[in-house]
Protein backbone atom coordinates (compact mmCIF):
# COMPACT_ATOMS: atom_id res chain seq x y z
CA UNK A 1 0.00 0.00 0.00
CA UNK A 2 2.86 2.71 0.95
CA UNK A 3 4.34 1.86 -2.86
CA UNK A 4 0.81 2.72 -3.99
CA UNK A 5 0.56 5.86 -2.14
CA UNK A 6 4.23 6.59 -2.99
CA UNK A 7 3.23 6.57 -6.65
CA UNK A 8 0.16 8.23 -6.54
CA UNK A 9 1.75 11.19 -4.73
CA UNK A 10 4.56 11.39 -6.97
CA UNK A 11 2.13 11.28 -10.13
CA UNK A 12 0.58 14.51 -8.47
CA UNK A 13 3.45 16.33 -7.92
CA UNK A 14 4.13 15.67 -11.81
CA UNK A 15 1.33 17.32 -13.19
CA UNK A 16 2.48 20.48 -10.76
CA UNK A 17 6.31 20.20 -11.98
CA UNK A 18 5.52 20.31 -15.14
CA UNK A 19 3.05 23.15 -15.11
CA UNK A 20 5.58 24.85 -13.40
CA UNK A 21 8.43 23.98 -15.71
CA UNK A 22 6.12 25.36 -18.94
CA UNK A 23 5.62 28.34 -17.43
CA UNK A 24 9.13 29.08 -16.47
CA UNK A 25 10.14 28.37 -19.73
CA UNK A 26 7.06 30.29 -21.20
CA UNK A 27 8.59 33.48 -18.90
CA UNK A 28 12.11 33.23 -20.40
CA UNK A 29 13.83 31.13 -17.53
CA UNK A 30 12.43 32.94 -14.78
CA UNK A 31 9.24 32.92 -13.39
CA UNK A 32 7.32 34.68 -10.39
CA UNK A 33 5.23 31.61 -8.69
CA UNK A 34 2.50 32.02 -6.10
CA UNK A 35 2.92 28.37 -4.59
CA UNK A 36 0.20 27.98 -2.55
CA UNK A 37 -2.95 27.00 -5.07
CA UNK A 38 -1.02 24.47 -7.00
CA UNK A 39 -0.09 23.15 -3.72
CA UNK A 40 -3.13 23.01 -2.27
CA UNK A 41 -4.78 21.21 -5.57
CA UNK A 42 -2.24 18.61 -5.35
CA UNK A 43 -2.31 17.95 -2.07
CA UNK A 44 -6.50 17.85 -2.88
CA UNK A 45 -5.22 15.10 -5.39
CA UNK A 46 -3.27 13.19 -2.90
CA UNK A 47 -5.69 12.87 -0.41
CA UNK A 48 -8.70 12.20 -2.84
CA UNK A 49 -7.13 9.58 -4.51
CA UNK A 50 -5.55 8.00 -1.82
CA UNK A 51 -9.20 8.30 0.15
CA UNK A 52 -11.45 7.54 -2.94
CA UNK A 53 -9.48 6.03 -5.11
CA UNK A 54 -11.17 5.89 -8.74
CA UNK A 55 -13.50 8.02 -7.51
CA UNK A 56 -10.92 11.03 -6.33
CA UNK A 57 -12.49 13.79 -9.21
CA UNK A 58 -16.45 13.52 -7.46
CA UNK A 59 -14.37 13.35 -3.78
CA UNK A 60 -12.57 16.87 -4.88
CA UNK A 61 -15.63 18.92 -4.81
CA UNK A 62 -16.57 17.52 -1.61
CA UNK A 63 -12.86 19.31 -0.61
CA UNK A 64 -14.23 22.63 -1.83
CA UNK A 65 -17.36 22.60 0.26
CA UNK A 66 -15.21 21.88 3.17
CA UNK A 67 -13.16 24.29 2.78
CA UNK A 68 -15.78 26.33 2.09
CA UNK A 69 -17.09 25.69 5.68
CA UNK A 70 -13.71 25.91 7.19
CA UNK A 71 -13.74 29.85 6.34
CA UNK A 72 -16.82 30.22 7.55
CA UNK A 73 -16.01 28.36 10.67
CA UNK A 74 -13.31 30.89 11.03
CA UNK A 75 -15.02 33.85 11.39
CA UNK A 76 -16.86 32.75 14.13
CA UNK A 77 -14.00 30.54 15.87
CA UNK A 78 -13.93 33.65 18.72
CA UNK A 79 -17.84 31.91 19.85
CA UNK A 80 -16.20 28.89 19.44
CA UNK A 81 -16.17 28.05 23.32
CA UNK A 82 -19.86 29.52 24.11
CA UNK A 83 -22.06 25.92 24.85
CA UNK A 84 -24.47 25.27 22.47
CA UNK A 85 -23.51 28.51 20.32
CA UNK A 86 -23.25 25.96 16.89
CA UNK A 87 -27.05 25.61 17.15
CA UNK A 88 -28.11 28.84 17.19
CA UNK A 89 -29.45 29.88 13.82
CA UNK A 90 -27.48 33.20 12.78
CA UNK A 91 -26.64 33.50 9.36
CA UNK A 92 -23.41 31.58 9.21
CA UNK A 93 -24.56 28.50 11.29
CA UNK A 94 -27.50 28.07 8.58
CA UNK A 95 -25.03 28.17 5.93
CA UNK A 96 -22.69 25.96 7.56
CA UNK A 97 -25.56 23.52 8.38
CA UNK A 98 -26.59 24.18 4.40
CA UNK A 99 -23.20 23.16 3.01
CA UNK A 100 -22.96 19.92 5.68
CA UNK A 101 -26.17 18.43 4.55
CA UNK A 102 -24.90 18.79 0.97
CA UNK A 103 -21.46 17.45 1.70
CA UNK A 104 -23.07 14.11 3.34
CA UNK A 105 -25.13 13.37 0.30
CA UNK A 106 -22.20 13.16 -1.99
CA UNK A 107 -20.37 11.34 0.41
CA UNK A 108 -23.36 8.76 0.94
CA UNK A 109 -23.89 8.71 -2.99
CA UNK A 110 -19.87 8.02 -3.25
CA UNK A 111 -20.16 5.14 -1.26
CA UNK A 112 -23.03 3.86 -2.76
CA UNK A 113 -21.27 3.62 -5.82
CA UNK A 114 -18.41 2.12 -3.68
CA UNK A 115 -20.50 -0.89 -2.47
CA UNK A 116 -21.91 -1.43 -5.75
CA UNK A 117 -19.00 -1.60 -7.54
CA UNK A 118 -16.66 -3.42 -5.20
CA UNK A 119 -13.58 -3.14 -2.90
CA UNK A 120 -10.68 -1.11 -3.77
CA UNK A 121 -7.49 -0.28 -1.93
CA UNK A 122 -7.99 2.85 -0.32
CA UNK A 123 -9.00 4.90 2.76
CA UNK A 124 -12.76 4.24 2.31
CA UNK A 125 -12.36 0.52 2.30
CA UNK A 126 -10.36 1.02 5.44
CA UNK A 127 -13.29 2.83 7.19
CA UNK A 128 -16.28 0.71 5.51
CA UNK A 129 -14.52 -2.07 7.40
CA UNK A 130 -13.87 -0.03 10.28
CA UNK A 131 -17.66 0.31 10.54
CA UNK A 132 -18.30 -3.42 9.55
CA UNK A 133 -16.87 -4.02 13.36
CA UNK A 134 -18.10 -0.82 14.74
CA UNK A 135 -21.76 -2.33 13.60
CA UNK A 136 -21.22 -5.44 15.65
CA UNK A 137 -19.90 -3.50 18.54
CA UNK A 138 -23.84 -1.66 18.39
CA UNK A 139 -25.68 -4.05 17.44
CA UNK A 140 -27.81 -3.95 20.40
CA UNK A 141 -27.91 0.29 20.09
CA UNK A 142 -31.51 1.02 18.73
CA UNK A 143 -30.23 3.25 16.00
CA UNK A 144 -26.92 1.25 15.17
CA UNK A 145 -27.82 2.00 11.16
CA UNK A 146 -27.66 5.67 11.68
CA UNK A 147 -24.79 5.82 13.88
CA UNK A 148 -23.23 3.46 11.64
CA UNK A 149 -24.10 5.53 8.64
CA UNK A 150 -22.58 8.68 10.65
CA UNK A 151 -19.21 6.81 11.35
CA UNK A 152 -18.45 6.49 7.70
CA UNK A 153 -19.48 10.18 6.86
CA UNK A 154 -17.54 11.56 9.76
CA UNK A 155 -14.17 9.45 9.28
CA UNK A 156 -14.41 10.27 5.55
CA UNK A 157 -15.03 14.13 6.57
CA UNK A 158 -12.17 13.98 9.16
CA UNK A 159 -9.51 12.52 7.15
CA UNK A 160 -10.65 15.54 4.26
CA UNK A 161 -10.38 18.38 6.11
CA UNK A 162 -7.44 17.25 8.77
CA UNK A 163 -5.57 15.81 5.71
CA UNK A 164 -5.73 18.33 3.27
CA UNK A 165 -4.45 21.60 3.64
CA UNK A 166 -2.39 20.67 6.54
CA UNK A 167 -0.08 18.85 4.42
CA UNK A 168 -0.23 22.00 2.12
CA UNK A 169 0.19 24.65 4.08
CA UNK A 170 3.38 23.16 5.50
CA UNK A 171 4.92 22.33 1.84
CA UNK A 172 4.34 26.34 1.05
CA UNK A 173 5.96 27.68 4.31
CA UNK A 174 8.85 24.72 3.99
CA UNK A 175 9.12 26.29 0.41
CA UNK A 176 9.42 29.97 2.09
CA UNK A 177 12.06 28.64 4.55
CA UNK A 178 14.60 27.96 2.01
CA UNK A 179 13.60 29.99 -0.40
CA UNK A 180 15.10 32.47 2.67
CA UNK A 181 18.01 29.89 3.25
CA UNK A 182 19.71 29.14 0.47
CA UNK A 183 22.38 27.74 2.41
CA UNK A 184 19.94 24.83 3.74
CA UNK A 185 18.12 24.75 0.46
CA UNK A 186 21.26 23.68 -1.53
CA UNK A 187 21.99 21.14 1.46
CA UNK A 188 18.66 19.45 0.97
CA UNK A 189 19.37 19.42 -2.50
CA UNK A 190 22.70 17.70 -2.47
CA UNK A 191 21.38 15.55 -0.24
CA UNK A 192 18.09 14.53 -2.41
CA UNK A 193 20.36 13.77 -5.58
CA UNK A 194 22.56 12.04 -3.21
CA UNK A 195 19.63 9.69 -1.96
CA UNK A 196 18.04 9.41 -5.32
CA UNK A 197 20.60 10.11 -8.54
CA UNK A 198 18.43 9.40 -11.32
CA UNK A 199 16.29 6.21 -9.62
CA UNK A 200 12.32 6.93 -8.77
CA UNK A 201 11.31 7.63 -5.15
CA UNK A 202 10.77 5.29 -3.24
CA UNK A 203 10.38 4.53 0.55
CA UNK A 204 13.62 3.22 1.52
CA UNK A 205 14.84 6.52 -0.43
CA UNK A 206 12.42 8.38 1.76
CA UNK A 207 13.66 6.95 5.02
CA UNK A 208 17.31 8.17 4.59
CA UNK A 209 16.58 12.15 3.69
CA UNK A 210 17.65 12.91 6.83
CA UNK A 211 18.45 16.92 6.21
CA UNK A 212 14.58 16.57 4.80
CA UNK A 213 13.66 15.69 7.81
CA UNK A 214 14.98 18.15 9.56
CA UNK A 215 13.87 20.86 7.43
CA UNK A 216 10.19 19.82 7.89
CA UNK A 217 10.45 19.24 11.56
CA UNK A 218 11.65 22.77 11.75
CA UNK A 219 8.91 24.03 9.37
CA UNK A 220 6.43 22.47 11.95
CA UNK A 221 7.67 24.27 14.97
CA UNK A 222 7.92 27.64 13.45
CA UNK A 223 4.49 26.96 11.51
CA UNK A 224 2.81 24.47 12.70
CA UNK A 225 -0.86 24.65 10.56
CA UNK A 226 -2.94 23.78 13.63
CA UNK A 227 -2.25 26.56 15.82
CA UNK A 228 -4.06 24.80 18.83
CA UNK A 229 -4.76 21.34 20.44
CA UNK A 230 -8.15 21.15 22.07
CA UNK A 231 -9.19 18.62 25.22
CA UNK A 232 -12.15 18.42 27.67
CA UNK A 233 -11.10 17.71 31.20
CA UNK A 234 -13.30 14.51 31.61
CA UNK A 235 -12.70 14.94 35.65
CA UNK A 236 -11.49 17.92 37.95
CA UNK A 237 -7.80 18.25 37.83
CA UNK A 238 -5.25 20.05 39.63
CA UNK A 239 -2.11 21.19 37.81
CA UNK A 240 0.71 22.71 40.00
CA UNK A 241 -2.26 24.12 42.27
CA UNK A 242 -4.16 25.47 38.99
CA UNK A 243 -7.99 24.00 38.87
CA UNK A 244 -9.16 22.66 35.76
CA UNK A 245 -13.12 21.65 36.34
CA UNK A 246 -14.95 18.44 34.67
CA UNK A 247 -16.48 19.79 31.37
CA UNK A 248 -13.77 22.87 30.95
CA UNK A 249 -12.49 22.95 27.62
CA UNK A 250 -8.93 23.49 27.30
CA UNK A 251 -6.70 25.01 23.94
CA UNK A 252 -2.91 24.05 23.91
CA UNK A 253 -1.18 26.77 21.63
CA UNK A 254 1.27 24.65 19.67
CA UNK A 255 2.42 27.95 18.01
CA UNK A 256 3.65 29.68 20.82
CA UNK A 257 4.53 26.76 22.85
CA UNK A 258 6.82 25.63 20.08
CA UNK A 259 8.59 29.50 20.26
CA UNK A 260 8.99 29.86 23.27
CA UNK A 261 12.87 30.81 24.31
CA UNK A 262 12.51 29.09 27.57
CA UNK A 263 12.49 25.76 25.85
CA UNK A 264 14.00 26.14 22.69
CA UNK A 265 16.53 28.64 23.91
CA UNK A 266 17.44 32.15 22.46
CA UNK A 267 17.41 31.20 18.96
CA UNK A 268 13.77 29.75 19.62
CA UNK A 269 11.91 32.62 16.57
CA UNK A 270 15.21 31.76 13.87
CA UNK A 271 14.60 28.64 11.19
CA UNK A 272 17.51 26.31 12.47
CA UNK A 273 16.82 22.49 11.67
CA UNK A 274 20.15 21.50 12.73
CA UNK A 275 18.38 21.82 16.39
CA UNK A 276 16.36 18.00 15.49
CA UNK A 277 19.95 16.39 14.51
CA UNK A 278 19.71 14.60 17.44
CA UNK A 279 16.17 13.94 17.27
CA UNK A 280 12.87 15.32 18.16
CA UNK A 281 13.35 14.82 21.99
CA UNK A 282 17.13 16.46 22.37
CA UNK A 283 15.47 19.35 20.20
CA UNK A 284 14.43 21.16 23.53
CA UNK A 285 14.10 20.94 27.10
CA UNK A 286 11.06 18.93 26.98
CA UNK A 287 9.88 16.56 24.60
CA UNK A 288 6.57 17.60 24.88
CA UNK A 289 7.55 21.07 23.79
CA UNK A 290 6.98 19.78 20.14
CA UNK A 291 3.59 18.79 19.76
CA UNK A 292 2.68 20.12 15.71
CA UNK A 293 0.89 16.52 15.20
CA UNK A 294 -0.74 16.66 18.80
CA UNK A 295 0.04 14.51 21.62
CA UNK A 296 -1.68 11.30 23.58
CA UNK A 297 -4.28 8.67 22.43
CA UNK A 298 -5.69 11.41 19.80
CA UNK A 299 -2.31 12.29 17.78
CA UNK A 300 -2.42 12.81 14.19
CA UNK A 301 -3.33 9.37 12.33
CA UNK A 302 -1.92 10.96 9.25
CA UNK A 303 1.12 11.61 10.75
CA UNK A 304 3.29 9.52 8.61
CA UNK A 305 1.04 9.98 5.54
CA UNK A 306 1.79 14.04 5.71
CA UNK A 307 6.17 13.54 6.19
CA UNK A 308 5.66 10.59 3.09
CA UNK A 309 3.92 13.10 1.12
CA UNK A 310 5.83 16.43 2.64
CA UNK A 311 9.18 14.47 1.29
CA UNK A 312 8.14 13.42 -2.24
CA UNK A 313 6.30 17.13 -3.03
CA UNK A 314 9.49 18.75 -1.39
CA UNK A 315 12.23 16.14 -2.70
CA UNK A 316 10.52 16.58 -6.54
CA UNK A 317 10.50 20.32 -6.55
CA UNK A 318 13.98 20.64 -5.18
CA UNK A 319 15.47 18.70 -8.13
CA UNK A 320 13.57 20.13 -10.52
CA UNK A 321 13.87 24.10 -9.39
CA UNK A 322 16.20 26.56 -7.61
CA UNK A 323 13.84 29.30 -5.80
CA UNK A 324 14.48 32.43 -3.36
CA UNK A 325 11.85 34.90 -1.98
CA UNK A 326 10.05 37.47 -4.42
CA UNK A 327 11.05 40.92 -4.17
CA UNK A 328 7.00 41.33 -3.78
CA UNK A 329 6.76 38.46 -1.07
CA UNK A 330 4.88 40.28 1.90
CA UNK A 331 5.25 37.88 5.31
CA UNK A 332 1.64 37.52 5.94
CA UNK A 333 1.00 34.31 8.65
CA UNK A 334 -2.94 34.63 9.68
CA UNK A 335 -4.89 32.31 11.26
CA UNK A 336 -8.29 30.73 9.57
CA UNK A 337 -8.23 27.68 11.76
CA UNK A 338 -4.71 26.94 10.35
CA UNK A 339 -1.76 28.94 10.28
CA UNK A 340 -1.35 30.04 6.07
CA UNK A 341 -0.50 32.66 4.48
CA UNK A 342 -2.74 35.79 4.07
CA UNK A 343 -0.99 37.08 0.56
CA UNK A 344 0.66 33.57 -0.79
CA UNK A 345 4.02 32.68 -0.70
CA UNK A 346 5.32 34.21 -4.05
CA UNK A 347 8.69 32.90 -5.24
CA UNK A 348 11.20 33.17 -7.79
CA UNK A 349 11.48 29.83 -9.78
CA UNK A 350 14.45 29.04 -12.32
CA UNK A 351 14.71 25.40 -14.19
CA UNK A 352 17.79 23.20 -12.89
C1 LIG B 1 1.48 18.37 8.13
C2 LIG B 1 0.32 17.75 8.15
C3 LIG B 1 -0.54 17.54 9.35
C4 LIG B 1 -0.54 18.17 10.57
C5 LIG B 1 0.38 19.29 11.05
C6 LIG B 1 -1.59 17.56 11.37
C7 LIG B 1 -1.89 17.92 12.68
C8 LIG B 1 -2.88 17.33 13.43
C9 LIG B 1 -3.20 17.71 14.79
C10 LIG B 1 -2.50 18.79 15.61
C11 LIG B 1 -4.22 16.92 15.20
C12 LIG B 1 -4.89 16.93 16.59
C13 LIG B 1 -4.19 15.92 17.47
C14 LIG B 1 -4.54 15.99 18.93
O1 LIG B 1 -5.63 16.47 19.27
O2 LIG B 1 -3.70 15.58 19.77
C15 LIG B 1 -4.58 16.04 14.09
C16 LIG B 1 -5.58 15.12 14.12
C17 LIG B 1 -5.94 14.34 13.04
N1 LIG B 1 -5.30 14.26 11.83
FE1 LIG B 1 -3.69 15.33 11.24
N2 LIG B 1 -2.20 16.58 10.62
C18 LIG B 1 -1.60 16.53 9.38
C19 LIG B 1 -1.90 15.68 8.34
C20 LIG B 1 -2.90 14.73 8.36
C21 LIG B 1 -3.21 13.80 7.28
C22 LIG B 1 -2.46 13.73 5.94
C23 LIG B 1 -4.30 13.08 7.67
C24 LIG B 1 -5.07 12.00 6.98
C25 LIG B 1 -4.73 11.23 6.06
C26 LIG B 1 -4.65 13.52 9.01
C27 LIG B 1 -5.69 13.00 9.74
C28 LIG B 1 -5.99 13.37 11.04
C29 LIG B 1 -7.14 12.84 11.78
C30 LIG B 1 -8.18 11.84 11.24
C31 LIG B 1 -7.10 13.43 13.04
C32 LIG B 1 -8.06 13.22 14.19
C33 LIG B 1 -7.51 12.14 15.10
C34 LIG B 1 -8.43 11.89 16.28
O3 LIG B 1 -9.16 12.77 16.71
O4 LIG B 1 -8.37 10.76 16.82
N3 LIG B 1 -3.78 14.51 9.39
N4 LIG B 1 -3.74 16.30 13.03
Amino acid sequence: MLKAMINLMVDSAKIVISSWESKVERDGGVSEIKVDEDLQNLSADVIAKACFGSNYIEAKEIFTKLRDIQRLMSTIFAYAGIPGFRYIPIRTNREIWKIEKEIDRKIMKLIKQRLDHGEEKDLLQMILEGANSYEEKDRFTTNYVASRERFIIDNCKNIFSAGHETTSITASWCLMLLASNQVWQDRVRAEVLQVCGNDPLNATMLRSMDTLNMVIQETLRLYPPSAFVNREATEDININGFQIPKGMNIQIPIAVMQQDPELWGSDAHKFNPERFSNGVIRASKFPQAYTPFGIGPRVCVGQHLAMTELKVILSLILINFQFSISSTYCHSPVFHMLIESHHGVLLKVTKI
